[in-house]
């Protein structure tokens, strides 16, 4: 099995662990049953790690392969994770959350809902060919985002002003896509190659 696929396996049931954890109501010894064993897993995949500054043999910087984005990353226990394409520059994301994102009972955290947005707005912000950070990040929560429901957010461009790009985004749910329940707006800030060399050059070089 290639590498990819394999961290997206090991994603997946890390995925299905957090959710199960998260969820379960077993007896304590159970538990402590469940830490150990995690424990001498986790020993096994640590035998060989990388810092901060070594990106994942599995990704593609400039390709957009990103296997542990927290948001979209296959391989990330954290992620959703949501699945984004573009057309016709807007980004289209579709994830459900599980309890494990539970803010409000029933509902997600809001602070999910900033990261989604985020990450959704930074797709249609580097697929209008002007890449760069967020510098903000404005949030309006109009509703409750529903846990173990099906959700569509989009996201767009608005304007391109120098290396300033501001873009606006949402979360609704598929069921109900014209009822927005969250809606962001971002300024994104493109870095001049000093700031690119100071913040990655590590990164980069290797
Ligand atoms: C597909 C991948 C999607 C990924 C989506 C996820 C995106 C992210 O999460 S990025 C991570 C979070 N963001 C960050 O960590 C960025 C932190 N900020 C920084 O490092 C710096 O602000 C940086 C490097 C971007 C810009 O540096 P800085 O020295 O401030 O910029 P500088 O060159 O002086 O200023 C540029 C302009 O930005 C403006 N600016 C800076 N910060 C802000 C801000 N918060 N709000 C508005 N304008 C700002 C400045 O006023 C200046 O405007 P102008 O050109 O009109 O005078």
């Amino acid at each position: 099995m290639e590498r990819r696929e394999a961290i997206t396996e090991l994603g997946e049931a890390l995925r299905l662990l957090v959710d199960q954890a998260t969820t379960t109501e077993m007896p304590a010894d159970d538990l402590l049953r469940a830490a150990a064993e995690l424990r001498e897993v986790a020993a096994r995949l640590g035998v060989r790690t990388r810092d901060r500054s070594t990106l994942a043999s599995a990704d593609d910087l400039l390709g957009g392969v990103r296997m542990y984005n927290p948001v979209t990353g296959g391989g990330s226990a954290l992620a959703p994770p949501l699945h984004i394409e573009v057309v016709a520059g807007v980004a289209i994301g579709r994830c459900t959350l599980g309890l494990a994102f539970e803010g409000p009972p029933r509902f997600a955290h809001g602070g999910v809902s900033a990261m989604l947005l985020d990450q959704i707005l930074g797709h249609a912000v580097v697929a209008s060919g002007n890449p760069g950070m967020t510098v903000r990040l404005d949030m309006v929560y109009r509703a409750p985002v529903p846990l173990c429901t099906p959700l569509r957010l989009t996201a767009e461009v608005q304007q391109v002003d120098g290396r300033r790009v501001t873009a606006t985004g949402t979360i609704a749910t598929e069921a109900e896509p014209d009822t927005v329940l969250v809606s962001a707006s971002g300024t994104f800030m493109g870095l001049r190659a000093d700031q690119t060399k100071r913040l990655f050059g590590p990164v980069l070089k290797a």
